[in-house]
């Protein structure tokens, strides 16, 4: 079934190389025909910068591991299974959740059985989220199992929280132990921006890069005029960092989720020149057109905006 872990071999420092050097020639090709300013690159972090991930659980006799597939290789016409034992593209914290969750589970058949997903959500700050998901129903003894596995896991080195959160799942259930939302610190030029990242939603996986990105952002706009339109503004990432460059900002992102984050955010971070509206990007532009108008644009008053600016930071294409 499985082989032994290729994953690792990502993180190799050859592979690196060669796969930034094929995102910059994809990214000059999908701009050819415009006149593109010279590339800024920013380099990751080799290992150990990935703060999210997330791996099915394979169950065989009495074996239980982490498993992930490999597309790019199939077996007839399964993608391949590969055996992960250890993550090095991820956090160091994720790795340690990893091996300590694993241990903790062979050792209780209530948290084991019927386990199918486990995702890890880390940040620099130190805090995590582990949602574990199941095809059977949670009861009060999986709670109580689960809740001194915090305990447990509370102990590892880099955790800045008591206890980690974790989140069970199952169909049509959700059961929340701690919390189920970290506080991202992100610091950008010296600043310090404050991010609460909810799980099951979009934050940047790559945190160091992240912050690389949202200083070439402000550097980007600084001699900019007028307001900022953001399109898919997600938790509020660039909003908060570029908000006190512009006179105002007009953000969208159509998960509810995410656009509640970006509210925290705003209040988090004092920003209030900033409004966010539960659109997508096709809604905002008939509301723009003025072909529709919507309640979710109350508040605001799209004739009031100077839009010269526009960023957009759409899903993987
Ligand atoms: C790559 S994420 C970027 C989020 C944010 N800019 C950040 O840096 O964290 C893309 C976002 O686009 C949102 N999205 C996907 N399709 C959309 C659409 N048609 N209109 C608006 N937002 C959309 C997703 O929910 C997601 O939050």
């Amino acid at each position: 079934m499985t082989e032994p872990l290729a994953a690792a071999s990502r993180a190799d420092e050859g592979e690196y190389k060669a796969q930034l050097e094929h995102k910059i020639s994809r990214v000059k090709d999908l701009f050819q025909g415009f006149q593109l300013p010279e590339l800024e690159i920013f380099e990751s972090q080799r290992s150990h910068y990935r703060m999210r991930a997330e791996f099915r659980v394979w169950h065989q006799d009495d074996e239980t591991n982490y498993i992930m597939f490999d597309t790019r290789e199939k077996a007839g016409s399964e993608a391949k299974q590969i055996k992960v034992e250890t993550f090095p593209v991820g956090t160091r914290l994720l790795n340690d959740l990893m091996a300590k969750l694993m241990v903790e589970i062979k050792q209780k058949p209530i948290l084991r059985i019927k386990l199918y997903q486990t995702n890890f959500h880390t940040t620099l700050s130190g805090e995590a989220i582990i949602t574990l998901i199941y095809h059977k129903k949670l009861d009060a003894e999986w709670s109580e199992a689960a809740e001194a596995l915090r305990t447990q896991l509370g102990s590892l080195e880099g955790c800045s929280q008591e206890k980690p959160f974790i989140v069970g799942r199952s169909r049509k259930q959700k059961v929340e132990l701690g919390g189920s939302a970290v506080t991202e610190q992100l610091i950008v030029d010296g600043r310090s921006f404050s991010y609460q990242q909810l799980e099951g939603s979009f934050s940047q996986p790559n945190a160091g890069v992240c912050q690389h990105m949202l200083g070439w952002a402000r550097r980007a706009s600084e001699d900019l005029e007028g307001d900022l339109l953001e399109l898919y503004c997600g938790n509020g990432n660039f909003t908060v960092a570029l908000a006190d460059i512009f006179r105002k900002v007009l953000a969208t992102e159509v998960a509810k989720s995410g656009v509640a984050s970006a509210h925290e955010n705003l209040k988090a971070n004092a920003v209030t020149n900033a409004f966010v509206a539960r659109l997508s990007s096709e809604e905002f532009t008939s509301a723009w057109k003025k072909e529709r108008a919507f309640s979710r644009l109350q508040g605001t008053n799209l004739d009031t905006y100077d839009l010269q600016t526009i960023l957009v930071d759409p899903p993987h294409f």
